[in-house]
């Protein structure tokens, strides 16, 4: 239940830092089930998959700065911009496993069906699409630097990717993010807020089919 007094912003990451395993984050409440679920130290990854991880990924974020960047929305407005962005840094480092002789595979998997749910949600519910946007920026800014910092370390001969680089202060733009997203939410119903925080573990359960492509044999 959503509570008042409190930045919205604090109980969506409560919401979703339950939705971690204590293997994940030390905040984490869930079970493993996945093999995802499990400390990354224990990951064996591939190239292919996780450049399936990444192609699918970058569907993902096409679709999110695609919808933010259409005039129709007024809220939307206020998510563009936020240096946060992942497609064109994607599309870099594609071409550089281009370039390395890694053939891509098209996005046909999880990212394209969390694309089509996401873009569904942006024409008629927008306190569940703003869960998806909380979360796919936000898990990637966590969870997902240590990801690709122990990936690149295992397969990657600790390549820097595009993916885990920012223009200017992350921690800044992170802060800016949260405040807008309290701005906006400031006078949503309970109901709205509610119905926004029981998004949160659809939200884990689309990522974790794109996270697990990285550990799947191809
Ligand atoms: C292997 C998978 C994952 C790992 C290892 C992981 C790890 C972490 C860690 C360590 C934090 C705490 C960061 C901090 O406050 O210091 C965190 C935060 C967070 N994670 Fe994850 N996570 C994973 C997957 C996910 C997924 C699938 C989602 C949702 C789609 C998610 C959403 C978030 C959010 C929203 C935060 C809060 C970020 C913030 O407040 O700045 N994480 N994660």
């Amino acid at each position: 239940m959503a509570l008042q007094g409190k930045g919205f912003v604090d109980e969506m990451r409560m919401v979703a830092m339950k939705l971690h395993t204590r293997e994940q984050a030390r905040e984490g409440e869930k079970e493993v089930k996945g093999p995802e679920e499990r400390s990354i130290s224990k990951w064996n990854p591939t190239v292919d998959g996780y450049l399936r991880f990444l192609v699918e990924s970058k569907s993902v974020y096409d679709a999110l700065e695609g919808i933010v960047d259409k005039p129709d929305f007024p809220y939307y407005a206020e998510l563009r911009n936020t240096g946060l962005e992942r497609s064109e840094r994607l599309g870099k480092d594609l071409e550089w496993f281009k370039g390395q002789g890694y053939g891509i595979p098209g996005p046909s998997g999880p990212g394209v069906n969390y694309a089509c749910y996401i873009q569904e949600l942006s024409e008629k519910d927008f306190p569940a699409f703003l869960c998806h946007f909380y979360n796919f920026y936000f898990a990637h800014t966590a969870g997902g630097r240590i990801i690709g910092k122990k990936v690149a370390g295992k397969i990657l001969n600790n390549k820097d990717l595009e993916f885990y680089k920012w223009d200017g202060e992350l921690k800044q733009m992170l802060q800016n993010l949260r405040d807008k997203i309290n701005k906006i939410t400031l006078g949503w119903t309970m109901e709205e807020k509610n119905h926004c925080l029981e998004e949160t573990e659809r939200s884990f359960k689309y990522s974790g089919d794109i996270l697990r492509l990285i550990l799947s044999p191809v």
